[in-house]
């Protein structure tokens, strides 16, 4: 184990039998529809690439990268659009793909604008979720994991942009961001 992290929160195979399961669900929810996976960078990317891989039905993907933390564990409450969809999404079916929801103030700021496009259906999944912290009331369509408030990393979870290519998800040590 990497040693910054305090202990295994969520295991290779407890994360494989999950976005196994993720995958079938969305195969029949979203049968017979066009379905537009967007990743957002770059906490997702990990998961989405798993994510997809479950998925039978036909899918496309894109991303989108929007800056709320910078480099920091607390939320500003910032979001800015770094990176756009390269694509019109009007009558699109999309499937935001994210790694967590926290406060919730991303994926609100997301849910605001991709409405606005005019798309067939907006859905949220989520490999992580943490309810305790949340801020802004939003609706989660898809959920891996509820976790109790604390700061994780790996599967593409970072701290300072470190720790992302760990493949389990962990605690991180709280002496490592509470300096
Ligand atoms: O619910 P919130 O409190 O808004 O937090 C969740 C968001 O924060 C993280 O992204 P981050 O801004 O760290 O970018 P990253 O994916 O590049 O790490 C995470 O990937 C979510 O997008
Ligand atoms: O626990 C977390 N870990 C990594 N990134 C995050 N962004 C919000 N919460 C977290
Ligand atoms: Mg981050």
């Amino acid at each position: 184990m990497h040693p910054d992290v305090e202990k295994v929160l969520l295991s290779t195979a407890e994360l494989k039998n999950k976005v196994t399961e993720l995958g079938q669900i969305l195969s029949r929810d979203y049968a017979g529809k066009n379905l537009l996976a967007v990743g957002i960078l770059k906490g997702a990317m990990v998961f989405m690439a798993d994510l997809i891989r479950n998925i039978s039905v036909d899918v496309q993907i894109d991303f989108m990268a929007v800056s709320s933390y910078g480099a920091s564990s607390k939320s500003t409450g910032v979001v800015r659009i770094m990176k756009d969809l390269e694509q019109n999404i009007e009558g699109r079916h999309v499937l935001i793909v994210e790694d967590i929801v926290d406060t919730g103030l991303t994926l609100n700021y997301l849910l605001e604008i991709l409405k606005a496009r005019e798309p067939a259906s907006v859905r949220v999944c989520t490999l992580l979720d943490k309810p305790s912290r949340r801020e802004v009331d939003v609706s989660v369509n898809y959920n891996g994991f509820s976790i109790p408030d604390e700061f994780v990393v790996g599967y593409g979870l970072d701290y300072n942009e470190k720790y992302r290519n760990l493949p389990e998800i962990y605690v991180l040590k709280k002496e490592v961001y509470q300096k």
